[in-house]
């Protein structure tokens, strides 16, 4: 039991370090935060989970990610809602979408170089098991 109560706190540091790099990252700037429904009053309306880094960092600290994999779906949750609120053909919206995607693959690419892979392995299997 200690083994994997180790094994989760290396898994929040260096989760800490990737929410970290990519809030620290401009172009993902508006990502960075909650939708901030004053702004974006319909928000709420077509988007039901909304997901931001902020949120992310929080949910690290209260030990909601057991492993990568999980982390790695509430960047695709970020990445889906920008989508999906900002489908429009102007210049605005693509932006945004391509910022979306290079969100997600910063975040792919950063988990994969810099995490050894049956590290990940060990923090699914402690998942599956809880
Ligand atoms: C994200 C998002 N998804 O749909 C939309 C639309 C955005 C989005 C929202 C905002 N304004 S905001 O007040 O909600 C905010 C400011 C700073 C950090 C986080 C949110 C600005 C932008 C922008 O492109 O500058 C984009």
């Amino acid at each position: 039991f200690e083994t994997e109560e180790h094994t989760l706190r290396e898994l929040r540091i260096f989760l800490r370090e990737i929410c970290k790099k990519l809030a620290n990252n401009r172009l993902f700037y508006m990502f960075t935060k909650p939708v901030d429904t004053e702004e974006v009053p319909d928000y709420p309306t077509i988007i039901k989970q909304p997901m931001d880094l902020e949120t992310m960092m929080t949910k690290v600290d209260f030990h909601q990610y057991e492993c990568a994999k999980d982390f790695l779906n509430d960047i695709e949750l970020i990445v889906q809602n920008a989508l999906e609120y900002n489908p429009a053909k102007t210049s605005a919206d693509k932006q945004i979408r391509h910022r979306a995607c290079s969100l997600r693959d910063y975040a792919f690419t950063l988990i994969k170089n810099e995490m050894d892979s049956d590290f990940e392995d060990k923090c699914q299997d402690i998942s599956k098991k809880r």
